[in-house]
């Protein structure tokens, strides 16, 4: 019988789907490091989260058909050491859209509205009179939304920020979306334009090669003065540090940052600071059902992996 070693911890339910099909057996690498790699060893399929597989890892997997990762992104895979064993890599692209777009909506809304901020008021007993206007936040209905990297979830922000609030919204990829133009009301721009003209900038691309870093001090310095910035995607994507000195320096009003250059963030990392800073756990998709719903999509994807049958999302190099 095959078998999946999985590096989380799915739904039991999820968990007996796999089991149906499957031996499943259950490690941690760094908590249970000899009962994983002894597992490795004999696995078909490895299904969990950002755990790096290249090839110090996959050494240890000599019958490894399948890597199952329970996210869309996958920049914890090295994809040419993968193929180049003739190992398939799987992905949930689909599932969590909605749940990320939602998140996406909620910091700009949080952020522009100084939720947080005004949460933290009210609860440490500062409520005493009605508020002033230095506490005032920022309206989005009407403003320009750019998005950088406006792929599947980020089509999706497009389209609730244009008939949910009337946003005009601009994008920026290395390719030109045509047929996603029509459906979500987004115009294309070039990135200085995006940057120069957009109240709240969204980043929402993968990290790779070609999007580390990608905005930097440059990039802050070419936004608006009142500009809310906002990382839905990977931490280093932004550099991090130019990121707490534009914020420092006043060149940007206020940032919402979901997703760090190190998980978890140290508790001690000047964002966390920052009352015009909200920082979020990498929670994007961390809904009940959207949550479910990667475990089983991954779980389906490995099982057919080690079946020999084609995944449903097999990504393509
Ligand atoms: N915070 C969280 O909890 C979550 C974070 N994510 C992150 O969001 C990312 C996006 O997901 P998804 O929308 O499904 O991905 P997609 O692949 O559908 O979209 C990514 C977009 O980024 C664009 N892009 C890639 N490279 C560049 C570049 N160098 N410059 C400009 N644009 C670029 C691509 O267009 P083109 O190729 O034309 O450039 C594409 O449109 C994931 O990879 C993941 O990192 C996802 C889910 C949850
Ligand atoms: O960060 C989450 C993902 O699905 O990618």
């Amino acid at each position: 019988m095959a078998m999946i070693l999985s590096y989380v911890e799915p739904p039991e339910d999820v968990l007996a789907y796999m089991k149906e099909h499957c031996d499943v057996r259950l490690a941690r690498p760094r908590k249970e490091k000899e009962l994983f790699y002894n597992y490795l060893k004999e696995a078909d399929g490895l299904y969990g989260a950002m755990l790096k597989i290249d090839d110090d890892l996959l050494d240890h997997a000599p019958h490894l058909k399948v890597v199952s990762n329970v996210s869309v992104g996958y920049d914890n895979f090295d994809m040419e050491a993968i193929t180049n064993r003739g190992i398939m890599a799987t992905h949930t692209p689909t599932v969590l859209i909605d749940a990320m777009a939602d998140s996406m909506i909620g910091m700009m809304i949080a952020t522009a509205k100084r939720m947080s901020e005004l949460d933290r008021y009210v609860k440490e007993g500062h409520w005493k009179k009605p508020l002033t206007s230095d506490m005032f936040g920022m309206d989005v209905t009407g403003k320009t939304l750019g998005i950088i990297g406006m792929g599947r979830i980020g089509e999706e922000v497009a389209r609730r920020a244009s008939v949910g609030f009337r946003m005009n919204v601009l994008y920026h990829n290395r390719h030109r979306k045509p047929e996603a133009e029509k459906t979500t009301g987004a115009v294309y721009a070039d990135r200085d334009e995006l940057l120069e003209t957009s109240d709240v900038v969204m980043v929402l691309t993968p990290l790779t090669e070609s999007t580390r870093g990608m905005i930097g001090a440059e990039e802050f310095k070419q936004m608006k003065e009142r500009a809310i910035f906002i990382n839905g995607g990977r931490g280093p994507v932004v550099v991090e540090e130019d990121l707490v000195q534009a914020l420092e320096k006043g060149q940007i009003q206020a940032a919402a940052v979901d997703v760090y250059d190190k998980e978890p963030v140290d508790s001690d990392h000047p964002l966390l600071k920052m009352d015009n800073v909200l920082t979020l756990p990498h929670s994007g998709t961390a809904t009940v059902e959207t949550r479910h719903a990667m475990y089983q999509d991954a779980a389906e994807q490995c099982v057919a992996g080690v079946l020999g049958q084609e995944p449903k999302h097999v990504i393509k190099r």
